[in-house]
């Protein structure tokens, strides 16, 4: 279980996340939801320590993740991968090679220094190739791929790392809608058959609603909503999109007139 106990991170005068309490169950696939500069990447950077918070407490399983140092941060970082809108891929490498840039906090330093893998590392990276179907392509350099293979190799990256925790930060942004439903199944697949837990941050509430068990709904560096998709209301979407709301409901707003009154509010 991850929780966070009141944690806030400010940037000058700018509080990025302000007092957040939550808890994420193991297993659950959540996702972050509300308009641009809400706060999630924040959310997402304090609980990898990528951000530090000006105040507050994370916890996994009981231990105060906030207060991780050296070894046992690496562990941590580990632990929960990220899974970031443009890939983060060595677009110079082969796509193995990236792969299997996750098992790093598995070796030895001198290992990873030399880049030296052994048969069993290439064994699961390649299997976790496979499993998103992008086994044939680990020869090849990792920029002569669609957006949306480079997104399943991060995938795999992340899922080589033997992860607890999942964060993806907005991973489906920079693709088109085929490539979108490829990419937000694995991420099912993951949470479904392997169990790991997946915060994910997500601008469309149509995907929202279609993929996540929970939302956790952001305006302000605050959390306005937490719940069931199916208790997203059209109020609650117009608290936490406002004037963006055409932007972020699609489909469902041919079907529910109470949402597209929102998503066109110069018709209605
Ligand atoms: N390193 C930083 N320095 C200064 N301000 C920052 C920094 N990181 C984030 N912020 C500010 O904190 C607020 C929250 O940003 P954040 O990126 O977490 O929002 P977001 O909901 O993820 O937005 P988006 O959907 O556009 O990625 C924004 O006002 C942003 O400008």
């Amino acid at each position: 279980m991850l929780v966070l106990e009141r944690v806030s991170r400010r940037f000058g005068a700018k509080t990025a996340v302000g007092n957040v309490d939550l808890e994420i169950a193991a297993g659950s696939f959540v996702g972050v939801i509300g308009r641009s500069g809400a706060g999630k990447s924040t959310l997402l950077r304090l609980i990898n320590r990528l951000a530090d918070p000006t105040e507050g407490r994370i916890l996994w399983d009981g231990v105060d993740v906030t207060a991780l140092k050296g070894r046992k941060l690496r562990e941590w970082r580990s632990r929960c991968a990220m899974i970031f809108q443009q890939f983060n891929l060595v677009g110079r490498l082969d796509v193995l090679t990236n792969v299997l840039m996750g098992r790093l906090a598995k070796v030895s330093t001198t290992s990873s220094v030399l880049r030296l893998w052994s048969e069993e590392d290439k064994a699961i990276a390649l299997s976790a190739l496979e499993q998103f179907d992008i086994g044939a392509l680990a020869a090849q350099r990792a920029d002569s791929l669609s957006g949306g293979q480079q997104q399943r190799v991060a995938i795999a990256r992340a899922m080589v790392q033997d992860p607890s925790i999942i964060l993806a930060d907005e991973p489906i942004a920079s693709l088109d809608p085929r490539n979108t439903k490829v990419v937000m199944d694995a991420l099912l697949r993951i949470n479904k058959h392997f169990g790991i837990t997946v915060l994910c941050n997500l601008h469309s509430l149509d995907l929202a609603r279609e993929y996540c068990d929970r939302l956790v709904g952001m305006a302000a560096g605050k959390v306005v909503f937490d719940g069931a998709p199916a208790a997203l209301t059209a109020d609650v979407a117009r608290d936490l999109y406002g004037l963006e709301a055409a932007d972020v409901i699609g489909a469902e707003a041919a079907l529910d007139p109470a949402v597209a009154a929102i998503a066109r509010p110069a018709a209605a």
